[in-house]
Protein backbone atom coordinates (compact mmCIF):
# COMPACT_ATOMS: atom_id res chain seq x y z
CA UNK A 1 0.00 0.00 0.00
CA UNK A 2 1.44 3.78 -0.53
CA UNK A 3 2.03 5.55 2.42
CA UNK A 4 2.16 8.58 1.49
CA UNK A 5 -0.92 10.54 1.98
CA UNK A 6 -2.62 11.61 -1.43
CA UNK A 7 -4.55 15.02 -0.93
CA UNK A 8 -7.12 15.58 -3.67
CA UNK A 9 -7.27 19.51 -5.73
CA UNK A 10 -10.06 19.70 -8.24
CA UNK A 11 -11.70 22.30 -9.88
CA UNK A 12 -14.07 22.64 -12.79
CA UNK A 13 -15.67 24.80 -14.36
CA UNK A 14 -17.93 24.74 -17.63
CA UNK A 15 -20.92 23.57 -19.76
CA UNK A 16 -22.29 20.60 -21.02
CA UNK A 17 -25.44 21.67 -23.26
CA UNK A 18 -27.48 23.33 -21.20
CA UNK A 19 -25.59 22.14 -17.33
CA UNK A 20 -23.04 24.45 -16.17
CA UNK A 21 -20.59 22.62 -13.33
CA UNK A 22 -18.56 25.17 -11.29
CA UNK A 23 -17.27 23.05 -8.33
CA UNK A 24 -14.51 22.84 -6.27
CA UNK A 25 -13.17 20.35 -3.56
CA UNK A 26 -10.31 19.38 -1.63
CA UNK A 27 -10.24 16.02 -0.52
CA UNK A 28 -7.81 14.55 2.33
CA UNK A 29 -5.49 11.92 1.31
CA UNK A 30 -7.45 8.97 3.21
CA UNK A 31 -10.77 7.97 3.79
CA UNK A 32 -13.96 8.04 1.81
CA UNK A 33 -15.20 11.40 0.43
CA UNK A 34 -18.77 11.46 -0.69
CA UNK A 35 -20.33 13.46 -3.38
CA UNK A 36 -24.28 13.35 -2.37
CA UNK A 37 -26.84 15.42 -4.01
CA UNK A 38 -29.65 14.76 -6.39
CA UNK A 39 -30.17 13.14 -9.63
CA UNK A 40 -28.40 15.76 -12.53
CA UNK A 41 -26.48 17.57 -10.05
CA UNK A 42 -23.21 17.13 -11.47
CA UNK A 43 -21.72 14.47 -9.62
CA UNK A 44 -20.62 12.00 -12.36
CA UNK A 45 -19.75 14.90 -14.55
CA UNK A 46 -17.00 15.74 -11.82
CA UNK A 47 -15.77 12.15 -11.29
CA UNK A 48 -15.63 12.26 -15.02
CA UNK A 49 -13.52 15.15 -15.05
CA UNK A 50 -11.35 13.67 -12.25
CA UNK A 51 -10.82 10.71 -14.71
CA UNK A 52 -10.06 12.68 -17.40
CA UNK A 53 -13.02 11.25 -19.20
CA UNK A 54 -15.07 14.20 -19.82
CA UNK A 55 -12.42 17.72 -19.98
CA UNK A 56 -13.87 21.14 -18.76
CA UNK A 57 -11.37 23.65 -18.22
CA UNK A 58 -10.06 23.34 -14.35
CA UNK A 59 -7.09 21.85 -12.12
CA UNK A 60 -7.04 18.53 -10.53
CA UNK A 61 -3.75 17.98 -8.53
CA UNK A 62 -3.78 14.29 -6.77
CA UNK A 63 -0.80 14.07 -3.66
CA UNK A 64 0.96 17.33 -5.20
CA UNK A 65 1.24 16.09 -8.91
CA UNK A 66 -0.67 17.69 -11.67
CA UNK A 67 -3.04 16.21 -13.66
CA UNK A 68 -4.64 19.03 -15.27
CA UNK A 69 -4.21 22.67 -15.50
CA UNK A 70 -4.06 25.31 -17.90
CA UNK A 71 -1.45 23.65 -19.72
CA UNK A 72 -1.22 19.97 -18.71
CA UNK A 73 -4.01 17.08 -19.62
CA UNK A 74 -3.11 13.66 -18.90
CA UNK A 75 -5.12 11.38 -20.50
CA UNK A 76 -7.14 8.69 -18.41
CA UNK A 77 -4.94 5.98 -18.86
CA UNK A 78 -2.29 7.73 -17.50
CA UNK A 79 -3.99 8.83 -14.04
CA UNK A 80 -3.23 5.99 -11.77
CA UNK A 81 -6.84 5.59 -10.53
CA UNK A 82 -9.60 3.00 -10.29
CA UNK A 83 -13.12 3.68 -11.52
CA UNK A 84 -15.93 1.68 -10.49
CA UNK A 85 -19.40 2.12 -12.55
CA UNK A 86 -22.81 2.01 -11.62
CA UNK A 87 -22.49 -1.47 -13.84
CA UNK A 88 -19.75 -3.51 -13.48
CA UNK A 89 -18.24 -3.97 -16.83
CA UNK A 90 -16.42 -7.36 -16.62
CA UNK A 91 -15.14 -9.38 -19.04
CA UNK A 92 -18.10 -11.70 -19.86
CA UNK A 93 -15.63 -14.25 -21.51
CA UNK A 94 -13.23 -14.46 -18.51
CA UNK A 95 -13.26 -15.84 -15.23
CA UNK A 96 -13.37 -13.82 -12.39
CA UNK A 97 -9.82 -14.49 -12.04
CA UNK A 98 -9.42 -14.03 -15.21
CA UNK A 99 -10.76 -10.30 -14.78
CA UNK A 100 -8.63 -10.20 -11.97
CA UNK A 101 -5.02 -10.77 -14.03
CA UNK A 102 -6.68 -8.05 -16.69
CA UNK A 103 -6.70 -5.29 -13.69
CA UNK A 104 -3.04 -6.64 -12.91
CA UNK A 105 -1.67 -6.14 -15.74
CA UNK A 106 -2.74 -2.67 -16.30
CA UNK A 107 -1.17 -0.80 -13.97
CA UNK A 108 -1.21 2.48 -14.69
CA UNK A 109 2.10 4.61 -14.92
CA UNK A 110 2.12 6.51 -11.68
CA UNK A 111 0.77 3.44 -9.58
CA UNK A 112 3.01 1.09 -7.39
CA UNK A 113 3.42 -2.33 -8.51
CA UNK A 114 1.53 -4.84 -6.12
CA UNK A 115 1.41 -2.00 -3.55
CA UNK A 116 -1.92 -3.42 -2.95
CA UNK A 117 -1.52 -7.37 -2.80
CA UNK A 118 -4.08 -9.63 -4.72
CA UNK A 119 -4.64 -11.87 -1.60
CA UNK A 120 -5.49 -9.19 0.59
CA UNK A 121 -8.05 -7.90 -2.04
CA UNK A 122 -9.36 -10.90 -2.47
CA UNK A 123 -10.25 -11.36 0.92
CA UNK A 124 -11.25 -7.68 1.95
CA UNK A 125 -14.02 -8.77 -0.96
CA UNK A 126 -14.84 -11.88 0.06
CA UNK A 127 -14.17 -12.94 -3.40
CA UNK A 128 -11.65 -16.36 -2.69
CA UNK A 129 -14.30 -18.79 -3.67
CA UNK A 130 -15.12 -17.27 -6.74
CA UNK A 131 -12.03 -16.70 -8.23
CA UNK A 132 -12.61 -19.95 -11.05
CA UNK A 133 -16.05 -18.69 -12.15
CA UNK A 134 -17.43 -17.49 -14.76
CA UNK A 135 -18.21 -14.00 -14.25
CA UNK A 136 -21.77 -14.79 -15.99
CA UNK A 137 -22.59 -16.77 -13.13
CA UNK A 138 -22.62 -14.34 -10.44
CA UNK A 139 -25.06 -12.07 -8.86
CA UNK A 140 -25.44 -8.49 -9.27
CA UNK A 141 -23.57 -7.66 -5.59
CA UNK A 142 -20.22 -10.48 -6.19
CA UNK A 143 -20.08 -8.62 -9.80
CA UNK A 144 -19.84 -5.13 -8.07
CA UNK A 145 -17.16 -7.00 -5.83
CA UNK A 146 -15.05 -8.42 -8.57
CA UNK A 147 -15.03 -5.13 -10.18
CA UNK A 148 -14.03 -3.50 -6.99
CA UNK A 149 -10.73 -5.78 -6.81
CA UNK A 150 -10.36 -5.49 -10.19
CA UNK A 151 -10.04 -1.65 -10.36
CA UNK A 152 -7.72 -1.54 -6.84
CA UNK A 153 -5.74 -4.25 -8.85
CA UNK A 154 -4.67 -1.83 -10.96
CA UNK A 155 -2.93 -0.18 -8.06
CA UNK A 156 -4.56 2.90 -8.17
CA UNK A 157 -3.70 6.02 -5.87
CA UNK A 158 -7.26 7.23 -6.00
CA UNK A 159 -10.16 5.14 -6.27
CA UNK A 160 -13.55 6.57 -7.76
CA UNK A 161 -17.04 4.82 -7.03
CA UNK A 162 -20.25 5.97 -8.70
CA UNK A 163 -23.30 5.14 -7.15
CA UNK A 164 -21.86 1.51 -7.34
CA UNK A 165 -24.94 0.09 -5.66
CA UNK A 166 -27.48 1.91 -7.54
CA UNK A 167 -28.09 -1.05 -9.56
CA UNK A 168 -28.44 -3.43 -6.70
CA UNK A 169 -31.55 -4.59 -5.00
CA UNK A 170 -31.91 -4.16 -1.59
CA UNK A 171 -30.77 -7.32 -0.37
CA UNK A 172 -27.94 -7.52 -2.73
CA UNK A 173 -27.17 -3.73 -1.50
CA UNK A 174 -27.57 -5.14 2.73
CA UNK A 175 -24.92 -7.62 1.52
CA UNK A 176 -21.67 -5.81 -0.31
CA UNK A 177 -22.08 -2.52 2.65
CA UNK A 178 -20.33 -4.74 4.89
CA UNK A 179 -17.42 -5.29 2.39
CA UNK A 180 -17.07 -1.80 1.38
CA UNK A 181 -16.77 -1.20 5.26
CA UNK A 182 -13.68 -3.23 5.75
CA UNK A 183 -12.41 -1.68 2.79
CA UNK A 184 -12.52 1.14 4.34
CA UNK A 185 -10.81 0.22 7.43
CA UNK A 186 -8.32 -1.31 4.89
CA UNK A 187 -7.48 1.14 2.10
CA UNK A 188 -5.23 3.68 2.16
CA UNK A 189 -5.82 5.49 -0.67
CA UNK A 190 -8.36 8.28 -0.59
CA UNK A 191 -11.60 7.22 -2.07
CA UNK A 192 -14.25 9.78 -4.60
CA UNK A 193 -17.92 8.02 -3.92
CA UNK A 194 -20.65 9.55 -5.78
CA UNK A 195 -24.22 8.87 -4.08
CA UNK A 196 -27.50 10.13 -4.00
CA UNK A 197 -28.51 7.48 -0.97
CA UNK A 198 -28.20 9.30 2.75
CA UNK A 199 -28.00 6.15 4.57
CA UNK A 200 -25.29 4.55 2.35
CA UNK A 201 -22.91 7.61 2.92
CA UNK A 202 -23.53 8.18 6.45
CA UNK A 203 -22.45 4.18 6.99
CA UNK A 204 -19.48 4.64 4.62
CA UNK A 205 -18.07 8.38 4.51
CA UNK A 206 -16.10 9.94 6.37
CA UNK A 207 -16.28 13.91 4.54
CA UNK A 208 -19.21 14.68 2.59
CA UNK A 209 -19.50 17.64 -0.54
CA UNK A 210 -22.72 18.38 -0.78
CA UNK A 211 -23.43 19.48 -4.24
CA UNK A 212 -26.74 21.06 -5.85
CA UNK A 213 -27.06 22.37 -9.31
CA UNK A 214 -23.28 22.04 -10.34
CA UNK A 215 -21.80 23.53 -7.29
CA UNK A 216 -20.43 23.01 -4.17
CA UNK A 217 -23.13 23.95 -1.46
CA UNK A 218 -21.21 22.68 1.45
CA UNK A 219 -18.21 20.70 2.27
CA UNK A 220 -16.49 19.42 5.70
CA UNK A 221 -16.74 15.93 8.32
CA UNK A 222 -19.59 14.26 7.70
CA UNK A 223 -20.91 14.56 11.49
CA UNK A 224 -20.37 18.12 10.93
CA UNK A 225 -22.85 18.53 7.67
CA UNK A 226 -25.15 15.96 9.16
CA UNK A 227 -25.62 17.96 12.44
CA UNK A 228 -25.80 21.43 10.62
CA UNK A 229 -28.78 23.62 10.63
CA UNK A 230 -28.18 25.76 7.79
CA UNK A 231 -28.68 22.56 5.18
CA UNK A 232 -30.82 20.24 4.34
CA UNK A 233 -29.54 17.04 5.32
CA UNK A 234 -31.13 17.02 9.02
CA UNK A 235 -34.62 17.23 7.34
CA UNK A 236 -34.23 14.45 5.32
CA UNK A 237 -36.41 11.31 6.28
CA UNK A 238 -32.38 9.41 6.78
CA UNK A 239 -31.22 11.64 8.99
CA UNK A 240 -28.26 10.70 11.61
CA UNK A 241 -25.68 11.85 13.44
CA UNK A 242 -22.29 10.21 14.03
CA UNK A 243 -21.24 9.85 17.21
CA UNK A 244 -17.08 8.85 17.84
CA UNK A 245 -16.77 6.14 21.09
CA UNK A 246 -14.55 4.39 22.40
CA UNK A 247 -14.97 0.34 23.34
CA UNK A 248 -14.34 -0.56 27.03
CA UNK A 249 -16.29 -3.20 27.27
CA UNK A 250 -18.62 -6.34 26.55
CA UNK A 251 -21.68 -7.79 28.22
CA UNK A 252 -21.66 -11.01 26.17
CA UNK A 253 -24.61 -12.44 28.18
CA UNK A 254 -26.67 -9.63 26.59
CA UNK A 255 -25.12 -9.30 23.17
CA UNK A 256 -23.81 -5.35 24.09
CA UNK A 257 -20.49 -3.69 23.98
CA UNK A 258 -20.26 -0.81 26.23
CA UNK A 259 -18.86 2.01 24.85
CA UNK A 260 -17.65 5.30 26.30
CA UNK A 261 -18.31 8.98 25.18
CA UNK A 262 -17.38 12.25 26.69
CA UNK A 263 -21.47 12.42 27.21
CA UNK A 264 -21.83 9.25 28.97
CA UNK A 265 -21.64 5.58 28.21
CA UNK A 266 -23.65 3.38 25.23
CA UNK A 267 -24.79 0.08 25.08
CA UNK A 268 -24.90 -1.21 21.65
CA UNK A 269 -25.66 -4.41 20.30
CA UNK A 270 -22.70 -6.75 18.91
CA UNK A 271 -19.66 -8.06 20.14
CA UNK A 272 -16.82 -8.17 18.02
CA UNK A 273 -14.83 -4.75 18.39
CA UNK A 274 -12.06 -4.51 20.63
CA UNK A 275 -11.60 -2.77 24.04
CA UNK A 276 -10.04 0.45 22.99
CA UNK A 277 -10.91 0.85 19.39
CA UNK A 278 -12.24 4.17 18.83
CA UNK A 279 -15.66 3.31 16.80
CA UNK A 280 -17.96 5.57 14.87
CA UNK A 281 -21.91 5.37 15.75
CA UNK A 282 -24.64 6.57 13.74
CA UNK A 283 -27.59 7.66 15.61
CA UNK A 284 -30.79 7.85 13.57
CA UNK A 285 -32.52 11.73 14.56
CA UNK A 286 -36.16 9.71 14.17
CA UNK A 287 -34.59 6.71 17.25
CA UNK A 288 -33.87 9.56 19.72
CA UNK A 289 -36.40 10.81 21.86
CA UNK A 290 -36.23 13.83 24.55
CA UNK A 291 -36.61 13.99 28.15
CA UNK A 292 -36.16 17.14 30.17
CA UNK A 293 -35.42 14.60 33.08
CA UNK A 294 -33.00 11.55 33.09
CA UNK A 295 -35.75 8.90 32.44
CA UNK A 296 -36.57 6.39 35.09
CA UNK A 297 -38.34 3.01 34.52
CA UNK A 298 -37.79 2.45 31.05
CA UNK A 299 -36.39 0.20 28.68
CA UNK A 300 -34.37 2.50 26.33
CA UNK A 301 -30.49 1.54 27.73
CA UNK A 302 -28.76 4.58 26.69
CA UNK A 303 -29.04 8.38 28.23
CA UNK A 304 -27.08 11.35 26.77
CA UNK A 305 -27.38 15.19 28.48
CA UNK A 306 -27.21 17.53 25.54
CA UNK A 307 -27.87 21.36 24.89
CA UNK A 308 -30.70 22.29 22.39
CA UNK A 309 -28.39 24.05 19.87
CA UNK A 310 -31.80 24.72 17.35
CA UNK A 311 -34.73 23.12 15.82
CA UNK A 312 -36.06 23.03 12.64
CA UNK A 313 -39.43 21.88 11.91
CA UNK A 314 -39.53 19.20 9.73
CA UNK A 315 -42.25 17.46 7.37
CA UNK A 316 -45.21 15.01 8.94
CA UNK A 317 -45.29 17.80 12.06
CA UNK A 318 -42.39 16.79 13.03
CA UNK A 319 -39.58 18.88 14.52
CA UNK A 320 -35.81 18.20 14.03
CA UNK A 321 -34.05 19.30 17.14
CA UNK A 322 -30.17 19.96 17.58
CA UNK A 323 -28.68 18.67 20.49
CA UNK A 324 -24.45 19.80 21.14
CA UNK A 325 -23.04 16.49 23.79
CA UNK A 326 -20.74 17.40 26.16
CA UNK A 327 -17.44 17.09 25.05
CA UNK A 328 -18.03 19.66 22.46
CA UNK A 329 -17.21 17.29 19.49
CA UNK A 330 -20.18 15.86 18.52
CA UNK A 331 -24.02 16.75 18.12
CA UNK A 332 -26.96 14.49 18.11
CA UNK A 333 -30.15 14.95 15.84
CA UNK A 334 -33.62 14.08 17.61
CA UNK A 335 -36.52 13.90 15.65
CA UNK A 336 -40.11 14.71 17.62
CA UNK A 337 -43.49 15.10 16.90
CA UNK A 338 -44.15 18.88 17.06
CA UNK A 339 -46.95 17.99 19.48
CA UNK A 340 -43.77 16.84 22.51
CA UNK A 341 -41.96 19.60 21.08
CA UNK A 342 -44.25 21.86 22.26
CA UNK A 343 -44.93 20.25 25.29
CA UNK A 344 -41.92 20.41 26.88
CA UNK A 345 -41.18 23.59 26.02
CA UNK A 346 -37.44 23.95 25.43
CA UNK A 347 -35.39 26.93 24.66
CA UNK A 348 -32.00 26.63 23.31
CA UNK A 349 -29.38 26.43 25.50
CA UNK A 350 -31.14 24.31 28.08
CA UNK A 351 -30.37 20.88 28.54
CA UNK A 352 -32.01 17.86 28.00
CA UNK A 353 -31.74 13.96 28.08
CA UNK A 354 -31.71 12.38 25.05
CA UNK A 355 -32.78 8.64 24.30
CA UNK A 356 -31.17 6.66 22.31
CA UNK A 357 -32.54 3.14 21.73
CA UNK A 358 -29.70 0.83 21.80
CA UNK A 359 -30.94 -0.77 18.28
CA UNK A 360 -30.23 2.70 16.90
CA UNK A 361 -26.81 2.50 17.36
CA UNK A 362 -25.03 0.68 14.63
CA UNK A 363 -21.53 0.59 12.78
CA UNK A 364 -21.58 4.34 10.95
N1 LIG B 1 -22.12 15.25 -22.43
C1 LIG B 1 -23.16 15.94 -21.98
N2 LIG B 1 -23.81 16.84 -22.77
C2 LIG B 1 -24.84 17.56 -22.30
N3 LIG B 1 -25.32 17.47 -21.05
C3 LIG B 1 -24.72 16.60 -20.23
C4 LIG B 1 -23.62 15.79 -20.63
N4 LIG B 1 -23.24 15.04 -19.58
C5 LIG B 1 -24.06 15.34 -18.55
N5 LIG B 1 -24.95 16.28 -18.94
C6 LIG B 1 -25.98 16.88 -18.08
O1 LIG B 1 -25.35 17.39 -16.94
C7 LIG B 1 -26.20 17.27 -15.80
C8 LIG B 1 -25.45 16.58 -14.68
O2 LIG B 1 -25.32 15.21 -14.97
P1 LIG B 1 -24.57 14.20 -14.01
O3 LIG B 1 -24.68 12.85 -14.62
O4 LIG B 1 -23.24 14.71 -13.71
O5 LIG B 1 -25.47 14.28 -12.71
P2 LIG B 1 -25.48 13.36 -11.40
O6 LIG B 1 -25.52 14.27 -10.26
O7 LIG B 1 -24.35 12.40 -11.47
O8 LIG B 1 -26.84 12.59 -11.54
P3 LIG B 1 -27.23 11.05 -11.25
O9 LIG B 1 -27.23 10.91 -9.77
O10 LIG B 1 -28.60 10.94 -11.86
O11 LIG B 1 -26.20 10.22 -11.95
C9 LIG B 1 -27.43 16.52 -16.25
O12 LIG B 1 -28.44 17.48 -16.49
C10 LIG B 1 -26.99 15.88 -17.55
O13 LIG B 1 -28.08 15.72 -18.43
Amino acid sequence: MTADPTPIEASFTGRLGNFALDMALSAPGHGVTALFGPSGCGKTTFLRCVAGLTRLPGRLSVGGEVWQDGRTFRATHRRPLGYVFQEASLFAHLSVRGNLDYGRRRVARGGVREAIAFDDVVEWLGIAHLLERAVTHLSGGERQRVAIARALLGQPRLLLMDEPLAALDRDSRQDILPYLERLHDALSIPVLYVSHDLAEVERLADHLVLVEAGRVRAAGPLGQLLADPALPLAGLPDAAAVLEAEVVGHEPEYGLVRLRHAAGDLLVPGGRWPVGRRQRLKVLAADVSLGRRPPVDTSILNTLPGRVVGHRESPGHQVTVFLDLPGGADRLLARVSLKSWQALGLAEGETVYARIKAAALDRA
